[in-house]
């Protein structure tokens, strides 16, 4: 692990809203691109710029789920980073970034993650402009539309577009300067360098990129997606197992049923290990982590949880990341309980909760290892998933 000195610059990525105009189905920055989120492109460019300390700010629910991709494309950096709640407007997530900057930081940059695929050479244009004196930076582009003053559906004027520029992120501020604007700050502002310029401060321009468009409709998805994976993405396998010991309380949940009469299984949830080896398949084949990523022990809704709690979050996480289950065969190694009877309402039961065909085998091991002495249950999964 190289050490990295203390950084000067830091970058809030502000990644807390809503997506309204995207209708995603998830807050923006955690739809999925090719497979990986919104945030998780943002963030790759974000690491690939200059050192420095970098701010998430997220929605409070989905913390967790920011850590989870910072931790996938910080690197070596993963020291410099951190994770705040966002609030209700932009400028109040900006607000929360900037309270968690470390105090030797100088300059600051604030970078929306819906503009995902921002190449890191802006990053740079814009430091080297604060660098060079400027107290508030906006990279931009020329407008390339005509465009009208228009009231009531009624064109007024045309408006001169060679004197306006189309203003994007990263936008980059001499630390003070920003952190007294926002102190001062009596108005929303839908841009940082609006609010400082409100604030009596000069603003320079710097050349943006058109791949710091700004993912705001499902156009601009379709238009990210085209660029990152022009071809769309192959199935793809994960394999995931579980183990659970008997003596647990209660009686035996496994494969989504209840086995009246059959001793239970330990575990921080119900010990269903076919479910759990279901979840470790399907998230390990989108590459999204496994089930202590999302269910850990720290999640106390699952404590006690059974198969179907499991599977329709695993489908939600994996649709937000732009897959899909295609299958999963899973096979349960034990003496106990017989499934012949009930293969197919265990088949059944997973797979309307998972939304997608579980088919269910049963073996022995004909009194070898911990399952034939019936201490335990052993599952084996494998899933196929697919872009959505
Ligand atoms: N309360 C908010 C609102 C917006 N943002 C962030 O500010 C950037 C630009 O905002 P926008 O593109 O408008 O995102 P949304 O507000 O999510 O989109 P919409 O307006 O369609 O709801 C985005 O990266 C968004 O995550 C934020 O951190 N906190
Ligand atoms: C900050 C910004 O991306 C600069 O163009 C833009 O103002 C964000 O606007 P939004 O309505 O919050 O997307």
């Amino acid at each position: 692990m190289s050490i990295i000195p203390v950084p000067r610059v830091a970058v809030v990525v502000v990644a807390a809203g809503s997506g309204t105009r995207l209708a995603g189905g998830a807050p923006k920055a955690f739809v999925g691109v090719d497979g990986h989120t919104i945030l998780h492109h943002a963030l790759r460019s974000v690491f690939a710029a200059a050192p420095a300390q970098v701010v998430v700010v997220a929605p409070a629910s989905r913390v967790g789920d920011a850590l989870t991709e910072v931790d996938a494309t910080a690197g070596d950096r993963r020291d410099l980073a951190t994770v705040v709640a966002g609030g209700e407007t932009r400028q109040d997530s900006v607000a929360a970034g900037l309270a968690a900057l470390w105090a030797d930081v100088e300059v600051v940059l604030v970078h929306d993650a819906a503009r995902a695929l921002t190449p890191p050479e802006v990053f740079a244009r814009v430091i080297a402009a604060v660098d060079a004196g400027h107290d508030a930076v906006v990279p931009v582009l020329p407008v390339v539309d005509t465009l009208k003053r228009v009231a009531d559906d009624v064109v007024v004027e045309a408006v001169d577009r060679s004197v306006l520029a189309a203003a994007q992120t990263p936008q980059g501020f001499r630390r003070a300067v920003l952190d007294a604007a926002y102190a001062a700050a009596t108005a929303e502002f839908t841009d940082d360098t609006a609010l400082v310029q409100h604030a009596g401060r000069a603003v320079h321009t710097v050349a943006g990129a058109d791949l710091s468009f700004k993912i705001t409709t499902q156009a601009d998805l379709a238009r990210a997606r085209a660029i990152v994976a022009p071809v769309p993405p192959a199935p793809r396998v994960g394999v995931g197992t579980d183990v659970h010991a008997f003596g647990g309380d209660g009686t035996l949940w496994l494969a989504g049923l209840e086995w009246p009469g059959e001793a239970g299984l330990h575990g921080h949830s119900d010990g269903d290990a076919v479910a759990h080896a279901i979840v470790d398949a399907v998230l390990a084949a989108a590459s999204l982590g496994d089930i202590g990523t999302h269910f850990g022990v720290d999640k106390p809704e699952y404590a006690g949880a059974h198969a179907p709690a499991f599977l329709r979050r695993t489908a939600e996480i994996l649709a937000e990341a732009g897959w899909r289950v295609g299958n999963v065969s899973v096979q349960v190694q034990a003496n106990r309980p017989r499934f012949a009877a009930r293969r197919l309402e265990a088949e059944q039961v997973l797979s309307a909760a998972l939304g997608a065909p579980v088919s269910v085998s049963a073996t022995t091991t004909d009194g070898l290892g911990f399952t034939g002495a019936g201490e335990g249950v052993a599952a084996f999964a494998v899933a196929v998933v697919v872009p959505r």
